[in-house]
């Protein structure tokens, strides 16, 4: 469709009446044609970033928004070419499908001719065809959504953001929505951001996920590295369910490799680390024998796919241990765990200062 531009924040903070920071200075590149999600816990500032990019609202003093080459801190969300997706649809109740996704081309000033064939096209792209006469207030959430995206693309923006666009719906709609505006995004090439507090949709939607955290990017990277390689505690315990070691003694063991004890780790490789994080699918159930670590099932959660078991070693909290969902181990049981140093990681930077105020705000 429309060729894609890249955005850049340059120095964007915000700072509300009452001296309230809900954006810390923020520089920010979101590359021609990607998707990147803006992810973090309630009040991390993600809305403020979105409604900065979307001209909604304006950085303080200082602060620069570029679309391409073109600087359009000034422009108000009118004259941006952005096309939205909020929660709450945001659509005209008492209109039909069909008006609602041709209003911004109506607005355009486009044929008649036009509109028609851009109608059938975004209504075929989300799945809406023979629902075009159907007033709003008959539609299923799932609808709703698929309207306000036929809506937001209609009018081939040069960017397309997203302000948490599934979370009112249910588990398997918003699994199945999330698919389609994956394949939707990429089919278009438009540039994408998208804000969500939910680390699934974050993973399988973007290209880039730039964590946030009171107001910072806590760390920017792609899902892999994110997860795998995550900059600080923060994030690391933000994403997925982690384990948190403590590395108590610097010693070799027999085999130069490491020792965990309890919910402690002596290794000889790990000197000047405090603590060391794994991911509970990482850590294999092995026998006794040839364990790095035993200990006793204190409780298992069954998920369907998989179960997770907490492990008591003798540390301060049992190991989370993701085990094959078919196989029993009642409390009690007497587990041997693999905790290979290869899935060992700790973080490279200390997680940033979160003062009292912020913390008040967030
Ligand atoms: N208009 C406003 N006036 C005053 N404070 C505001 C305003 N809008 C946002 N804030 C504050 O700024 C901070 C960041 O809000 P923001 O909506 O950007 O967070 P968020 O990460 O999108 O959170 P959520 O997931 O809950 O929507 C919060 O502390 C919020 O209370």
């Amino acid at each position: 469709m429309s060729s894609s531009v890249s955005i850049t924040l340059n120095q964007c903070s915000r700072t509300f009446a009452g001296g309230n920071t809900a954006l810390q200075p923020l520089d920010l590149q979101v590359h021609a044609g990607e998707t990147l999600v803006l992810l973090g816990p309630s009040g991390c500032g993600k809305t403020t970033t979105l409604r900065i990019i979307s001209g909604l609202e304006s950085p303080d003093k200082g602060g620069q928004v570029q679309f391409g080459e073109r600087d359009v801190t000034a422009l108000p969300i009118e004259k941006r070419d952005v096309g939205m997706v909020f929660q709450n649809y945001a659509l005209f109740p008492n209109m039909s499908v069909a008006d609602n996704i041709a209003y911004g081309l109506k607005i355009q000033r486009l044929p008649r001719a036009e509109i028609a064939h851009r109608l059938d096209e975004v209504m075929r792209m989300v799945d809406l065809q023979g629902l075009g006469e159907r007033r709003i207030d008959a539609l299923s959430g799932g609808q709703k959504q698929r309207v306000a995206l036929a809506r937001a693309i209609a009018v081939r923006p040069k960017v397309l953001l997203f302000d948490e666009p599934l979370a009112a719906l249910d588990a398997k709609l918003r699994d199945r929505l999330r698919i389609e505006i994956g394949q939707l995004l990429r089919e278009l090439g438009t540039t994408a951001v998208y804000v969500t507090h939910d680390q699934d949709e974050a993973m399988a939607l973007g290209d880039r996920i730039a964590v946030m955290q009171a107001g910072r990017i806590a760390q920017l990277g792609s899902p892999q590295e994110i997860y795998h390689q995550p900059a600080n505690a923060f994030v690391a315990d933000f994403i997925g369910a982690v384990n948190c070691l403590d590395v108590i003694s610097t010693r070799a063991n027999a085999n130069g490799g490491l020792v965990v004890h309890g919910g402690e780790l002596r290794a000889s490789h790990l000197r000047g680390v405090s603590t060391v994080y794994c991911r509970p699918e990482d850590i294999q159930v092995v026998s006794v024998d040839q364990a790095d670590v035993t200990g006793k099932v204190v409780q298992s959660i069954f998920l369907g796919q998989t179960q997770r078991l907490m492990v008591d070693t003798g540390g301060a909290s049992p190991l989370q241990v993701e085990a094959p969902s078919r196989q029993r181990w009642p409390n009690g049981t007497a587990i041997g765990l693999a905790l290979p140093s290869s899935v060992l990681f700790h973080p490279d930077k200390p997680t940033p200062p979160v003062n009292a105020k912020e913390m008040a705000n967030g």
